[in-house]
């Protein structure tokens, strides 16, 4: 389970309302994507979701408890850029959550934990296709095989929520495509929650099982201020896509979401163009 809750939250910076009742709830396994000007708080609201904010009003809530004051395990996260260390190799970027977790001073595991935890950690660096990188620093890897080291890294943790800051918003059209691919994958062979900030439309419809936007309903320069963002459409696709059931979407396509999609690859219905 991974159901989040989002009840009458607002969020304010000194002066300034950056969010206003913004209510949510996110069905365990969905895959979110969050769409909106920029500027209106969209990845506000997601750094609420992962702790490193708190609301200044109202509640977010994880399987129904309160979310923790600050960032924890069941919460992953990638960023466009900078989610992972350069200093460390792919393999230390991977194990860091595990080390972590085991001694937040030293990092460090010993014997066979740490053993087993290498076993892991190069499982899924395969699974992200980096194979063969163990050793390498993230600087020796291409944009997308960062974003990649990325996932491997929050994933390792399991976390019950995935959030995702416009990841794939700094790749070439090519390397973007293939990770919507392992992204898909990746989705709907765990049990997490995605929610994920993206600028790109058909990024949004294409990854997504909901897309949700925000927007200031009222942007009169001089309320600019006074009044937040909140979510002003909140769509389901269609036809629904749920995390580890047969789609008709195979996990390796990265076609836009159409009303024909039921026949893409074959003729259309009679009357159909
Ligand atoms: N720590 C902070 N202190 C003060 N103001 C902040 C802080 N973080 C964000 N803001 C303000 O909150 C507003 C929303 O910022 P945010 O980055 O969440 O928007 P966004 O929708 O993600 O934008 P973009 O699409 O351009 O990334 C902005 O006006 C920003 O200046």
């Amino acid at each position: 389970m991974s159901e989040l809750i989002i009840k009458n939250v607002w969020k304010e910076y000194g002066d300034q309302i950056v969010l206003e009742k913004v209510s949510l709830t996110v069905a365990s396994r969905a895959f979110v994507a969050l769409v909106g000007p920029s500027g209106c708080g969209k990845s506000t609201f997601l750094r609420m979701l992962l702790g490193q904010e708190q609301p200044t009003r109202g509640t977010i809530l994880l399987d129904g408890e309160l979310l923790s004051a600050e960032p924890g395990p069941d919460r992953g996260v990638v960023f466009q850029r900078y989610s992972v260390f350069p200093h460390l190799t792919v393999l230390a970027n991977v194990l860091l959550g595990k080390e972590l977790m085991a001694s937040k001073f030293k990092a460090k595991l010993f014997g066979a934990a740490r053993r087993a935890a290498i076993g892991e950690a190069r499982q899924l660096i395969a699974e992200v296709g980096l194979s063969g990188a163990e050793t390498k620093y993230p600087a020796q890897l291409s944009g997308g095989m960062q974003q990649r080291l990325a996932l491997a890294q929050a994933l390792i943790m399991k976390p019950k929520v995935l959030l995702l800051d416009e990841p794939f918003g700094a790749l070439d059209p090519g390397m973007r495509a293939e990770i919507h691919t392992l992204m898909k994958r990746l989705w709907d062979e765990t049990q997490m929650t995605v929610v994920m900030v993206t600028h790109d439309m058909r990024e949004a419809f294409t990854l997504a099982t909901r897309v949700v936007a925000f927007e200031r309903p009222r942007d009169r320069p001089e309320e600019k201020q006074r009044y937040g963002a909140t979510i002003t459409r909140d769509i389901s696709i269609w036809p629904p896509r749920l995390a580890g059931q047969n789609s008709i979407y195979g996990p390796d396509r990265d076609d836009p979401v159409v009303s024909l999609g039921q026949y893409r690859d074959g003729p259309a219905p009679s009357g159909e163009k």
